[in-house]
């Protein structure tokens, strides 16, 4: 990301100081005419899970969006380490089941940024396919139609798209949802290992164990940040029910 904006900076790399991926300073972003996020600072730690809180509406996928780089920052500014663009795995249900597409193939479109959709892609390409799904415990479905799949196996295929995109910066919306606590307790533990291969991860949850789970996290109210650093000691009893006592009196 290094886009120079009026008001705003995005700038990489290698700004954000020591520990930190993504380091955002009075961060403000939203769409036209519906401000969001406002005055958001926090660090975002390399080589580690971070989990974005909060209610419906709080502004978790705003921010994702904003890490993604698809939606602008309108005041503040934005430092990311790393030169490759962030990989983004949308919402599930974002997804259409009836995709005519098998698991390989949905793997492979994660190659697209690199190669284009129109070019073959080559050995290089196939190997990191080929290891996306491995890491995933995929393999053996590589061939089966998406919308064959259970919600968890089709959840770990869009993990494994993300993964072949080769970023070091891994943002996925919400990627629990929907799911059972078996097969949501193993994506949590998939994004944990990820980390060892030198992925940083930030994930937008409601699943209050996927987010305890995570090495930090970042509480969101009203597009205000209510908190941020270790599970523990942000998602406190009190402070949940502070914020979604707010959220329910905003009636979302
Ligand atoms: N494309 C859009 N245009 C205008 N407003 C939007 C758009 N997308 C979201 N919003 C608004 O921005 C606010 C934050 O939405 P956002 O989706 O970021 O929240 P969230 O915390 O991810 O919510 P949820 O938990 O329901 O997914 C909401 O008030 C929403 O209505």
């Amino acid at each position: 990301m290094k886009i120079m904006f009026n008001k705003s900076r995005v700038s990489s790399p290698a700004s954000t100081g020591r520990g930190a991926h993504v380091r955002l300073t009075g961060l403000c972003a939203g769409y036209p005419g519906r401000p969001v996020l406002r005055q958001l600072t926090a660090d975002i730690p390399a080589l580690a899970v971070t989990a974005l809180v909060g209610p419906n509406g709080s502004g978790k996928s705003t921010l994702l969006g904003v890490l993604a780089g698809v939606i602008r920052p309108t005041s503040g500014d934005l430092r990311r380490d790393g030169e490759r663009p962030p990989a983004f795995v949308p919402q599930r249900g974002a997804v259409a089941d009836a995709l005519p597409l098998t698991v390989r193939q949905a793997v492979e479109m994660g190659r697209w940024g690199e190669r284009g959709p129109w070019r073959g892609l080559n050995r290089r390409d196939r190997l990191i396919v080929d290891s996306a799904l491995d890491r995933l415990g995929i393999g053996d479905l590589a061939g089966r139609q998406l919308g064959e799949l259970s919600g968890g196996q089709r959840q770990r295929a869009l993990i494994a798209q993300g993964l072949a995109q080769r970023s070091d910066l891994l943002l996925l919306d919400e990627p629990t949802t929907g799911l059972d606590p078996q097969a949501g307790g193993r994506i949590t533990a998939i994004l944990t290992e990820l980390v060892a291969d030198g992925v940083t991860v930030v994930h937008a949850t409601h699943d209050l164990a996927a987010a305890r789970s995570a090495e930090a996290c970042l509480l969101l109210r009203e597009g205000t940040l209510a908190g941020h650093g270790r599970p523990d000691r942000v998602l406190t009893t009190s402070a949940l029910a502070e914020v979604w006592a707010v959220a329910g009196h905003a009636g979302t």
